[in-house]
């Protein structure tokens, strides 16, 4: 194992993914989580993805993030050669509005599991490779609960202004109860 390797791959079908891709970056970054981004195609460069996706456990990496446009196979062929967790991200193209890559990332035959997230999600992507590595590390899993609670406060914040604007401030309503 690299000793230091980044601890989630971040990869693409091309670099006209990387504006959605981006997101997944940011919320590492917020963690502080190391990673690495690279185009890796199953279609135009498959002996590549197949060295990439069967070495990333042995080089250190923890989860793989995998996003791909249109007849998206990368996630599915790199989940099948590795036994890393990959999440897929769907990436919306210009037609079709992204159901042809989440459909193609989605449909994964029994036994070959990738974790797909909404059309264009990236930064949920992110975030659920936050969790996958706060599961065995107790301080990530704090900030992971700290994210949490602003969450909430954000949230509750957003139904006051709501209710200021359509009841003039009355502080009735599933938000104030406490
Ligand atoms: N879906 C895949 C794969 C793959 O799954 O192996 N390789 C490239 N692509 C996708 O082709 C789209 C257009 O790519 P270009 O912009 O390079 O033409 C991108 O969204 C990419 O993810």
């Amino acid at each position: 194992m690299t000793e230091d390797a980044p601890a989630v791959g971040i990869v693409m079908g091309s670099d006209s993914d990387w504006p959605v891709m981006e997101e997944a970056a940011k919320a590492l970054d917020v963690f502080g989580i190391s990673y690495e981004a690279d185009v890796v195609s199953a279609h135009r460069m498959p002996y590549e993805m197949i060295s990439y996706g069967s070495e990333a456990a042995e080089r250190g990496l923890k989860a793989l993030i995998a996003g791909a446009g249109g007849s998206a196979h990368l996630p599915g062929m790199l989940a099948a050669v590795t036994p890393l967790p990959v999440i897929g991200v769907p990436v919306p193209l210009r037609h079709l509005d992204g159901m042809d890559s989440l459909l193609s990332i989605v449909q994964m035959p029994a036994g070959v599991p990738v974790a797909t997230v909404a059309v264009g999600a990236a930064r949920n992507a992110g975030l659920l490779a936050v969790r996958m590595l706060a599961a065995h590390d107790p301080d990530l899993r704090e900030r992971m609960v700290g994210f949490q609670e602003e969450l909430r406060t954000q949230a509750k914040e957003k139904g006051e202004r709501l209710r200021r604007q359509t009841s003039g401030g009355a502080a009735t309503g599933f938000g104030s109860a406490d």
